[in-house]
């Protein structure tokens, strides 16, 4: 069994004023791949933020490398190695693209080369603002960005989501080659739950909070009656 990088423990967690996630409890190991998978509002991005301080913690603890994390603050969690993609994408704007990058840029395994290599786009607008950028090339550079951290663990939040086939090709092309390398842990919150089985080696899918199915990702994407009992999608 290999060493555990990131544990949910009978966690409670979410806003000021609503409890989201529900005495929930989830190992996730290094090298990893994970599909977080469920239906609109059941709180996976809820238990993302939770890795990175951005909710109110109720009960529970989450580890990583078995230490405590609410002993770290939020800004500092990304320093540990966590690499995190939200939805918002958080460019900025008024920075070309090569600066956005070195904004994170830490003299790890990724280098602009290497980033270049997996987003040939990146390379291609390297002098481009931020505000320049299509939607999809955004996403790559926020991906991109988070490469750059050089992280042990990279969340990424509904990274296809609004972009075009070309544009999704492109990134399910570069999530292949980030899985692969094995050395670093992804989980992937993804609506296009056929792409991010196809993508990942585990699942977990959760509902109101809770998880409700955990196993290969291979096995449920092959389940149809699975698939539609626990995402309606068949
Ligand atoms: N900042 C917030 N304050 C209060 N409630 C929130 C906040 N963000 C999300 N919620 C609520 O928490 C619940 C879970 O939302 P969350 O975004 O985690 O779900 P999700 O599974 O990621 O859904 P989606 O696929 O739509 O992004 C929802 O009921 C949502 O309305």
């Amino acid at each position: 069994m290999s060493t555990a990088l990131l544990e949910f423990d009978r966690i409670s967690a979410g806003y000021d004023r609503a409890t989201i996630l529900e005495n929930l409890s989830l190992t996730v190991h290094e090298g990893e791949s994970l599909a977080l998978l469920g239906r609109n509002g059941v709180g996976k991005t809820t238990l993302i933020s939770t890795i990175m301080g951005a909710t109110v913690m109720r009960g529970g603890a989450v580890r990583w490398r078995g230490a405590d994390l609410a002993r770290v603050a939020p800004h500092r969690r990304a320093g540990l190695g966590i690499g995190w993609v939200a939805q918002e994408r958080w460019i900025f704007p008024s920075l070309t693209v090569k600066e956005n990058l070195l904004t994170t840029a830490r003299g790890g395994a990724w280098t602009l080369d290497r980033i270049h290599q997996l987003f040939p786009r990146i390379k291609e607008r390297e002098h481009n603002l931020g505000n320049q950028l299509s939607g999809g090339e955004q996403q790559m550079l926020a991906i991109a960005r988070a490469l750059m951290l050089d992280p042990k663990l990279l969340l990424l939040d509904e990274p296809l989501e609004g972009l075009a086939p070309v544009i999704v090709d492109e990134l399910v092309s570069a999530i292949t080659a980030m899985c692969a390398t094995g050395d670093m842990t992804v989980i992937l919150v993804e609506q296009h739950a056929h792409v991010a089985l196809g993508l990942t080696k585990k699942a977990v899918v959760m509902d109101r909070g809770r998880i409700v199915f955990e196993g290969d990702s291979a096995g449920l994407l092959d389940d149809d009656g699975q698939l539609e009992r626990l995402i309606g999608l068949g």
